[in-house]
């Protein structure tokens, strides 16, 4: 049996979208329920940071999340399938009329996204003090507990309701079909069943 592992939150209802259309069923998982089964495969609810560990230890053997996510992890999955939702960027916010002081010794970048904003500090040989945060990321440099964030954008508004501005863009983000590599080696022809199944609804 193949396992599959959705996520929760924002990206929830568009995701259970598409396998309903793939699988012309309704995708409820009830109550409080977890797993639910549906034609001969196993979907599990997770956290939407929870699901490429599962993936990653093959408790699931496939996955949805967003590029960010995967990219925050840096687990050696497969992007599969390229689901068109949950799109968003990963990008800088500044003070409104802001610029980033490049001379100095050390820029101050509160996130939520440590690994993805280290790595571009890193490429531009420029140090850093990360601060992790946990959410209302658009808060620390008008509080001065940063000189900028690196956040998830989707309309913008955030940042413009708290007085920042949308710096560079750092990615580009988007909910993927993940699979573990050693699940898509032994079940191949069902994972692009699968697959297919996904990519005729999109
Ligand atoms: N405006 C947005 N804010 C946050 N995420 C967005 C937005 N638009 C699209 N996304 C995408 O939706 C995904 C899910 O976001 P969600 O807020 O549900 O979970 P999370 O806070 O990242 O994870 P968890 O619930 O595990 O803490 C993100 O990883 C991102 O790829
Ligand atoms: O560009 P926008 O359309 O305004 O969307 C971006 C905002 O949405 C997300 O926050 P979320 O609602 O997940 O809250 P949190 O990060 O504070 O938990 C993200 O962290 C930004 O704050």
């Amino acid at each position: 049996m193949l396992t599959i592992a959705l996520p929760k939150g924002r990206i929830a209802k568009e995701t259970l979208e598409k396998f309903e259309k793939a699988f012309n069923e309704e995708f409820i998982f009830e109550d409080r329920k977890l797993i639910l089964e549906k034609g001969g495969f196993r979907f599990l609810n997770v956290r939407n940071q929870d699901v490429p560990t599962y993936v990653m230890h093959g408790a699931a053997d496939l996955g949805v999340v967003g590029l960010d996510v995967l990219e925050e992890k840096e687990y050696d999955l497969i992007k599969l399938l390229n689901l068109h939702l949950g799109k968003c960027k990963v990008a800088f916010g500044l003070k409104r009329g802001e610029e980033l002081d490049f001379s100095k010794s050390e820029i101050k970048v509160a996130t939520k996204h440590e690994k993805i904003a280290k790595k571009y500090f890193e490429q531009k040989a420029m140090a850093v003090e990360i601060i992790k945060l946990y959410g209302s990321i658009e808060l620390a440099p008008i509080v001065g507990l940063s000189d900028c964030i690196v956040d998830i954008v989707e309309t913008g508004t955030t940042m413009k309701q708290n007085g920042l501005e949308v710096g560079p863009t750092i990615m580009e983000s988007s909910a993927h079909l993940i699979a573990n590599k050693n699940s898509f080696y032994a079940k191949k022809e069902i994972i692009l069943e699968l697959k297919q199944r996904l990519e005729e609804v999109l």
